[in-house]
């Protein structure tokens, strides 16, 4: 689904990203973790085609097609979508009003999703305005899920959301990803951006990666990266890629 290919991107004079090489298969997640500033949002943002962000080296395949140059409403339309971590608020623009614009979805699976994530009551507030941490997060997840995109990355979908909200949304991005489908029978991607772990009890996820000052320093299972930065930190990431020379 999505092949990233020698990688590196300039944001203004600065190489933020370095030699990334990033393969998600149809149906699979990938969760990526590192310290603040190491480049997350910029290899999202980057995906997306977001001008801001300068490729001076490699590719982006997305379903065989090079969208390395590709305009970001382009990607969008091939099925690229994403979640933010802080979306902005749009005084004068109803979620509604939103949702109407960009659906895919039939109006019964768009009130059933509205239901399931509380949001519905929300349908004539202007977009994000006043929301709370979590109430931000649901009404993403429901522009998501009226898109219907077959790439899905979330930047940090579990900040500043309480206990219980992370399993609904967990629960919920997992039926994003299609991992409520048997494995033959998945057909959407995510890539996904967490700090600290939490929102994975609830999701099923494939594969780990850990950037580290712009380069992918380790690749694992979800559950054996996890455990070793909660125990170590990104230590041993470190030494890993101080081994392979990976900052050079
Ligand atoms: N417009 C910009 N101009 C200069 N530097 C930038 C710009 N945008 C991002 N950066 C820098 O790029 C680096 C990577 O930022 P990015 O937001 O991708 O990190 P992150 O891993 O997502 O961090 P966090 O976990 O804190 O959200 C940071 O050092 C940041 O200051």
């Amino acid at each position: 689904m999505l092949q990233i290919e020698d990688l590196s991107v300039k944001v203004g004079d600065k190489e933020i990203l370095k030699d990334i090489h990033l393969y998600i298969e149809k149906g699979e997640s990938h969760v990526l973790f590192g310290p603040n500033g190491a480049g997350k949002s910029t290899l999202l943002n980057t995906i997306l085609g977001n001008p801001k962000y300068e490729v001076v080296r490699g590719n982006i395949y997305f379903k065989g097609k090079d969208i390395t140059d590709m305009p970001m409403h382009e990607r969008a339309q091939l099925g690229i979508g994403i979640s933010y971590q802080s979306p902005p608020a749009i005084s004068g623009v109803r979620l509604e009003t939103m949702i109407n614009a960009i659906s895919k979805r039939s109006d019964e699976e768009m009130e059933e999703m509205a239901k399931r994530l509380n949001i519905r009551h929300f349908y004539q507030r202007d977009l994000n305005v006043g929301f709370s941490g979590g109430e931000v997060k649901r009404s993403e997840l429901l522009q998501i899920f009226a898109q219907n995109p077959d790439l899905v990355m979330f930047d940090e979908p579990d900040s500043g959301v309480d206990v219980e909200n992370v399993e609904l949304l967990g629960g919920i991005i997992n039926h994003l990803l299609d991992k409520d489908r048997k494995p033959s029978e998945r057909n959407k991607s995510g890539l996904i951006i967490t700090h600290l772990g939490y929102i994975l009890n609830f999701m099923e996820v494939d594969k780990a990666h850990v950037l580290l000052d712009g380069v992918i320093a380790c690749s694992g299972t979800p559950d054996e990266i996890l455990n070793e930065i909660i125990k170590n930190g990104y230590q041993r990431c470190v030494s890993c890629c101080q081994k392979k020379s990976c900052n050079k």
